[in-house]
């Protein structure tokens, strides 16, 4: 596996403009966690200016937390450009397997070529067409569950495809890797999930996304085990969060990523 620490770096040097068409609930969080982390994001859904947007951004982001028909239309537009544009996009589909609507716009958007697809494990099995326990927008499936399907979407759409839980399991359909780092408060802060996909998409800028992706998570376990150590419950570690993507280094990530090929 590649040295994790040198992608964090190039992310940081390049400090990408990403466009992100996101839900209600992760926008500030999520545009918080990008700017910690080094980037620049810009949240942008409006049909009438997403594509033209995208076009200009190093990297798109599509959450379909809080979607709704207009919104629909910007995220298939955006992600267009974004791929007519050579530039990379990431896909999170949020709660995908609860309703047809969701399920719907879920394969529209999986055939519009994603670079990557970042999910929980409910959420990839959903996604995959596999039989799922998820409900809402958090994991009720363990992600090793997920490693067939994850594997499955990923030959079929063409996407890397990220499974993030307890340890994160990346795959392109042909190699895989499991990211072990992470902390189990987490999953209680909303949209963190929602704001690593911000990550995703900044270190796939300029670099290859398999690899991106799996130095991304790490990056961001490892900020979350910093964050961990010294927060008191859910509220604090929001808070601690943001100060450990701004203060991890590319050497400490190197050092101390828990990454194994799978
Ligand atoms: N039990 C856990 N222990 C350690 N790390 C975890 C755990 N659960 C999730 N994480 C980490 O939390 C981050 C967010 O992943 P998660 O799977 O919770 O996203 P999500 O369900 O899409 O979240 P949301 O929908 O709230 O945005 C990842 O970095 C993941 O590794
Ligand atoms: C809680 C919630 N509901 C819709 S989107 C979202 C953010 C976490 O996915
Ligand atoms: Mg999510």
């Amino acid at each position: 596996m590649e040295d994790p620490g040198k992608f964090l770096a190039v992310m940081r040097q390049t400090a990408p403009l990403v466009h992100n068409i996101t839900n209600y609930v992760a926008m500030n969080v999520m545009a918080n966690v990008l700017l910690a982390a080094g980037a620049s994001p810009a949240m942008i859904h409006a049909r009438e200016e997403a594509a033209e947007f995208a076009g200009l951004a190093q990297a798109l982001t599509v959450n379909i937390g809080t979607l709704s028909p207009p919104w629909v239309q910007a995220m298939e537009e955006a992600a267009a450009a974004a791929v007519a544009a050579g530039r990379p996009w990431v896909l999170d589909p949020v709660a995908v397997g609860a309703t047809g609507y969701r399920r719907e716009v879920g394969a529209r958007l999986v055939a519009r070529a994603p670079t990557v697809i970042r999910g929980n494990a409910s959420e990839i099995l959903a996604l995959a067409g596999a039989q799922t326990a998820g409900k809402g927008a958090d994991a009720t499936d363990a992600v090793a569950m997920a490693h067939a399907a994850a594997r499955d979407l990923a030959r079929r759409s063409g996407a890397v495809v990220a499974v993030t839980g307890a340890v994160d399991f990346v795959t392109d359909g042909r190699q895989s890797a499991e990211v072990a780092n992470g902390h189990a408060m987490m999953p209680r802060v909303t949209a963190l999930g929602c704001a690593l996909t911000g990550v995703v998409g900044a270190f796939c800028v300029g670099q290859e996304p398999f690899a991106a992706t799996v130095a991304a998570l790490a990056f961001y376990g490892l900020a979350g085990e910093e964050a961990g150590a010294v927060a008191a419950g859910p509220g604090s570690f929001q808070v601690a969060f943001l100060d450990a993507l701004a203060a991890l280094t590319a050497e400490a990530l190197t050092s101390r990523a828990r990454i194994v090929c799978a």
